[in-house]
């Protein structure tokens, strides 16, 4: 037996087929965004929704995995025997299979969509907190841009099976590639060419869309994107145009309410108790530095400043306002306002990956969509970067930067909405050795410029040195409370005894 070329390649000019390509390409196009959507809907409630919703989807995602497409299909197309009123829409071939791909679609795209949306690090929530967002904001923002991102090589996957599996809606007699062809071949018997004609076309299909998705894929990698550094002649003009940021060092006047008041805090961890009765106070413009032993509660006692733990007991008071209170609505209005007078750096930096340093430093105040321009907070975070020595890297991703560098830039970004008080969580710790000076140096400045600050290091020298107090905690309590000059040349009590040993401090040396 011969392959009938000619009959092969006259198929190619032949309008049922390019109609029944149309078919099939609307076919998945259309499933593929409804499975898009409404999987990322399931994937989410899955995630955080109400325990009965959370279970709902689940029996969906089981049930809707389970159930072969092809059994799906008839039975979508036999509801109408069932009820009549149904066969208005799924009397209709097309439609018919269409809603049983989709619902097909949407248990496996959930699935996809919850492992992108799991992947996003802990620390790109919380940093999405400690700008001010609220619940939705970070997920806009920060959360399913990035969940997007990871699931975009499976979810282009998904893509591909849909259009293969188009081909079982012939079942139902749409007149779709491979039904088109059974057709042909039940009259002329040439069955291998009219299938080989009917593969081709779904190559073709699968490989247009490939083409297109590999374009989308590439735009949205940034790990590809060539890394930009500005030239002097650019960085002059850019000086040019940076605006100092408006100063707002609250309430540094004499009499005015401490800038931060921590008020008998307890919490426990299971049975491990962090904080018993903690009492702490920071006057505007001072600088106080945390220091202890590992696991005596420093970073519980930051994180819990800022709202990203809960209190059991106890209360928090920013500027004589209170801020939280043990067991407080975590979303009150009181609550948002705090947080966006306190600026959070993390060990970990936690700068968002799909941004650029520009980027990361404009999102807070374009979120909050502070009165000023677009002009007017670029210029702002222009500054910022100078400031930090950062501006020639400005349109580089984090991933393109040093550990020090993302520091610094993580500390311009707090800085964007004006705090009142910054917060550094062992801001050095995750730093090379030579990159650990250049983000000290960045604190000092601000130190200098009278920003109230509580910093939680293990850079005793550092600590010393800037600090208006340093404060010792250890086994759920405030050791000590003392200032640097007190360390140095105080006399000897038990409590500065205890510092001096910690901190490694001779006295009589150091004086
Ligand atoms: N999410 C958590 N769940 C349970 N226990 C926790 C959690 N976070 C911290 N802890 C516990 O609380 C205690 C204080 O931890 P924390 O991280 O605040 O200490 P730290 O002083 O900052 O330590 P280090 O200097 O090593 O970072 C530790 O015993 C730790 O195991």
């Amino acid at each position: 037996m011969t392959f009938n070329w000619d009959y092969f390649f006259s198929l190619f000019s032949m309008a049922a087929f390019w109609q029944a390509s149309v078919t099939v390409v609307e076919l998945s196009v259309l499933a593929w965004c409804a499975g898009l959507v409404l999987g990322f809907v399931v994937a989410s409630a899955r995630l955080s929704g109400p325990l009965w919703l959370k279970s709902l989807c689940q029996v969906y995602i089981w049930l809707f995995r389970s159930v072969p497409l092809l059994v799906l299909v008839v039975f979508v197309y036999n509801l109408p025997q069932m009820f009549p009123a149904s066969g208005v829409v799924l009397g209709n071939a097309f439609f018919a299979g269409l809603l049983a791909t989709i619902l097909v679609e949407v248990a496996y795209m959930a699935e996809i969509h919850r492992g992108g949306l799991i992947s996003v690090a802990k620390g790109q929530h919380e940093a999405g907190h400690a700008l001010g967002f609220s619940y939705l904001g970070i997920q806009r923002k920060v959360v399913i841009p990035q969940a997007l991102r990871i699931a975009l090589p499976a979810l282009v996957n998904e893509f591909i099976t849909i259009v293969k599996q188009t081909s079982l809606v012939s079942v139902i007699s749409l007149p779709e590639l491979l039904m088109t062809g059974q057709g042909l071949y039940a009259e002329n018997f040439l069955v291998m060419e009219t299938l080989a004609a009917v593969a081709v076309y779904y190559v073709l299909i699968v490989s247009v869309f490939s083409l297109l998705f590999q374009v989308l894929e590439r735009w949205a990698n940034v790990q590809v994107k060539t890394p930009q550094t500005l030239h002097d002649s650019q960085l002059d003009a850019l000086r040019q145009q940076a605006v100092p940021l408006a100063k707002r060092h609250a309430g540094e006047q004499h009499g005015a309410p401490d800038a931060l008041l921590m008020k008998q805090i307890q919490k426990t961890w299971g049975q491990n108790q962090v904080f018993k009765d903690i009492d702490l106070r920071v006057a505007p413009g001072e600088v106080v530095s945390v220091i202890g032993p590992s696991g005596s509660g420093k970073t519980t006692l930051i994180r819990s400043i800022n709202g990203l733990e809960t209190l059991d007991s106890g209360e928090i008071v920013l500027f004589g306002e209170s801020f939280i209170q043990a067991g407080d609505n975590r979303h009150s209005r009181l609550r948002k306002q705090g947080i966006r007078r306190i600026g959070m750096v993390f060990q970990g930096f936690n700068l968002f990956p799909h941004y650029t340093i520009l980027q990361n430093v404009m999102l807070a105040q374009r979120y909050h969509q502070q009165p000023e321009q677009e002009s007017a907070r670029r210029a702002q975070a222009l500054w910022l970067l100078d400031k930090v020595g950062l501006l020639a890297h400005m349109n580089k991703y984090p991933h393109q930067l040093s550990g020090g560098q993302q520091q610094r830039v993580a500390i311009a970004r707090a800085l964007a909405l004006s705090p009142d008080i910054m917060l550094f969580d062992e801001p050095t710790s995750a730093l090379d050795p030579e990159r650990v000076g250049e983000v000290l140096k960045v604190i000092s400045d601000l130190a200098r410029e009278g920003m109230t600050m509580v910093i939680v290091t293990h850079e005793m020298d550092f600590a010393l040195a800037i600090s208006d107090r340093v404060v010792l905690m250890d086994k759920g309590t405030i050791q000590a409370d003392t200032t640097p000059e007190n360390i140095r040349h105080g006399e000897a009590t038990p409590e500065l005894q205890r510092i001096r040993q910690f901190m490694g401090v001779n006295s009589a040396k150091v004086a």
